[in-house]
């Protein structure tokens, strides 16, 4: 299991989209999300976008891995398709907050956690408002909580700067990490 996390704008769906591109063999999960669905997200390929009393309802059937409120909304990753694609052998690959990361590290820790950190707080500021998906609250909101997001680096394996304009280089550290962890002799065994 591979766990992304990043603060809002850095390039996490930017990386994911390349990566998949790039055919490697992971399971990547989609998760639940109440947050309203942005105009070129896709249902079910971004999130499973829900209504709050619908979200509640998953979290009370315990169906879910984990979950957590993000900058307003929740977000929460839906405990069968993990468990589906572990027991079939295969790699999975779950974006999370930072909040995810420390619940998946909890039940997991033998999953492997990747930071994707931007250049600099001014060019996630760029990012993040160049996307033009946010309002001035949420873009606020989600810029005041960078630093403390950023502050969670050490309980990551990993960190890999996605430097302005070099996606690519990102995409390839992000393949080599995983190339290198299939290698190992002792595999990171998951057992959720
Ligand atoms: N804890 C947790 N965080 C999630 C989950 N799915 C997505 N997130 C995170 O929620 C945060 C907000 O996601 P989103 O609204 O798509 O904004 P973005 O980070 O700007 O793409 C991001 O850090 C996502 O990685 C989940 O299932 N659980
Ligand atoms: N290396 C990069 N250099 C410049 N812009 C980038 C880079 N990676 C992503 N972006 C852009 O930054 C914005 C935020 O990327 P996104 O993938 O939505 O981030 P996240 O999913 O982490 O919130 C998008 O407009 C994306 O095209």
């Amino acid at each position: 299991m591979v766990v992304l996390s990043g603060p809002s704008g850095v390039g996490k769906d930017a990386v994911l989209a390349r990566m998949k591109h790039q055919g490697l063999s992971l399971d990547y999960i989609t998760t639940a999300t109440t947050r309203p669905i942005r105009p070129k997200e896709i249902e079910g390929r971004d999130y499973y976008f829900y209504k709050k009393e619908d979200f509640r309802a998953l979290i009370d059937q315990d169906e879910l891995l984990e979950w957590a409120e993000v900058y307003g909304n929740y977000y929460g990753v839906p405990k069968a398709p993990v468990r589906e694609s572990l027991k079939n052998g295969r790699d999975v690959m779950v974006k999370v907050d930072v909040q995810g990361a420390a619940s998946i590290k909890r039940m997991a820790p033998e999953a492997i956690f990747i930071f994707l950190l931007p250049p600099s707080l001014e060019e996630l500021n760029k990012r993040l408002s160049h996307r033009l998906t946010e309002s001035p609250e949420t873009l606020k909101r989600r810029l005041d909580t960078a630093p403390k997001e950023l502050a969670e680096l050490q309980m990551f394996d990993y960190f890999v700067v996605n430097e302005e304009g070099r996606i690519d280089q990102a995409v390839d550290t992000i393949s080599a990490i995983i190339t290198a962890e299939k290698a190992r002799i002792h595999p990171r065994r998951i057992d959720l």
